[in-house]
């Protein structure tokens, strides 16, 4: 149905009308017939676009589905997520990946972007589809073993080599397990000492974070860091970022979640496994250092990571409970939040523009002109939301903002011309 979407703050620059044909794209006229919106007061942002999102299904669809988590990135404000591919079975094969394709288009309330395993059943040895995911309807561009890192370097740079060939790119967990170590649940440092739980050290990040920012060097092929958690990384980047920008033939670009923008190791004191998530919080020293590269753009994305679990698999001591957080419903509030200071144009740059561009994703991320699909999100600037977790869309419940009042509302939501949000409501 065509839309005029009336008074809106265009990235809270100027105000204008946005007017929405039948076939879901943005014109320069009022279309006959068309649904309004009142979006006086209301900052107009492309819609979101989520390069790491967990939907868990197949396998654990008791966690989340396709379509539930589809919900939940629509009352949040996207109108795209990549779904990771640590699913059972692994998104590994064409036509794995074709299968979550199919189910995003039937949930039919974002594009649900299938990405890739880097590696046959996430075991990090040989090599999985790469090719036929990337020529199959799902049109594969990321490809990850998100959950575990592609330790071994011969394979990574395989894995680099094989997607330069079609433009694509490797986003890497990057947490070398030997420095991590197998029991490791939370930062090594001082609160970790002082609760007697294993630590994992960034050291453990950032070695590999510099090996494959060498490797994208070596391959001339694209890596992207996938939620950067310390301040050394970001010093890597920075470097890496200039060395690529000169030699114009490889790139290397990262993400941030909005949990790590906000949240710290301190949390930890009270064992609540809700805070227990990889790479684990980290120091106010970090936090500050990712915020920092977020507003410089050495840091180029904000990625929610929502990593859903069911109760029984979280509800348990530190230690045995699984690692993750949700994070779809909440990432644009916290992100506003932790960042006050980042103009509605950057914000936008960081949590859709620059995702899709690193995605492929040429329909999303785009200005809201004339001639774009029309996925937009309209936002409440100044709404206060106190989060509550069983006001989820979510099959899950690890919610760490729970009870939290972040600052902006997701008021409406279009994907595609389609009104999917309507009053902060499921339309
Ligand atoms: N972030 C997490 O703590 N967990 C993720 C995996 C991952 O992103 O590494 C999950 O799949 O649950
Ligand atoms: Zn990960
Ligand atoms: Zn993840």
């Amino acid at each position: 149905m065509a839309l005029v979407i009336t008074g809106a703050s265009l990235l809270g620059e100027r105000t204008a009308d946005l007017f929405v044909d039948d076939a879901g794209v943005l014109v320069d006229s009022a279309p006959a017939g068309a649904e309004t919106i009142d979006a006086d007061g209301l900052v107009a942002l492309p819609g979101l676009v989520d390069l790491h999102t967990h939907l868990r299904e197949p396998g654990r669809e008791d966690a989340e589905t396709v379509l539930s988590g589809s919900r939940a990135a629509a009352l949040g404000g996207y109108t795209a997520v990549l779904a990771m591919a640590n699913t059972s079975p692994v998104t590994d094969t064409a036509e794995a990946a074709t299968r979550v394709w199919e189910l995003g288009r039937e949930a039919g309330l974002v594009h649900v972007q299938p990405v890739g395993a880097v590696t046959r059943g996430l075991a990090g040895e040989e090599l999985a589809e790469l090719g036929l995911m990337h020529r199959s309807r799902a049109g594969v561009s990321v490809f990850s073993d998100d959950g575990k890192c592609v330790h071994d370097a011969r394979v990574m740079r395989r894995a680099l080599e094989y997607v330069k060939a079609f433009g694509g790119v490797v986003s890497q967990h990057s947490q070398d397990p030997d420095l991590a170590g197998p029991t490791a649940c939370c930062h090594e440092g001082e609160v970790s000492g002082r609760l007697g739980l294993p630590g994992w050290p960034g050291i453990a990040e950032e070695v590999i974070v510099a090996r494959d920012v060498m490797l994208a060097r070596h391959t001339g092929s694209r890596v992207h860091v996938a939620h950067v958690s310390t301040a050394g990384s970001v010093e890597v980047l920075r470097w890496a970022k200039a060395q690529a920008e000169r030699d114009g033939h490889w790139s290397v670009t990262a993400e941030v979640t909005p949990h790590h923008l906000l949240l710290t190791t301190d949390l930890l004191t009270g064992y609540d496994p809700t805070y227990k998530v990889n790479p684990p919080l980290r120091p106010q020293e970090d936090v500050d250092a990712l915020r920092a590269a977020l507003a410089d753009g050495t840091i180029d994305a904000v990625a929610t990571d929502h990593a859903p679990h069911a109760r029984h698999d979280k509800e348990h001591a530190f230690v045995d409970a699984a690692f993750g957080m949700l994070g779809l419903e909440t990432a644009l509030g916290v992100v506003r939040t932790a960042m006050p200071d980042l103009s509605w144009a950057d914000l936008a740059r960081v949590m859709s523009v620059a995702p899709a561009r690193i995605a492929g994703l040429a329909d999303q991320g785009r200005a809201l002109e004339p001639g774009s699909p029309a996925h937009l999100v309209l936002v409440d600037p100044d709404a206060s939301v106190t989060v509550d977790r069983d006001a989820s869309a979510s099959l899950s419940r690890n919610n760490p903002w729970h009870g939290r009042t972040v600052t902006s509302h997701v008021v409406h939501t279009v994907f595609g011309g389609r009104v999917t949000v309507r009053d902060g409501a499921l339309a």
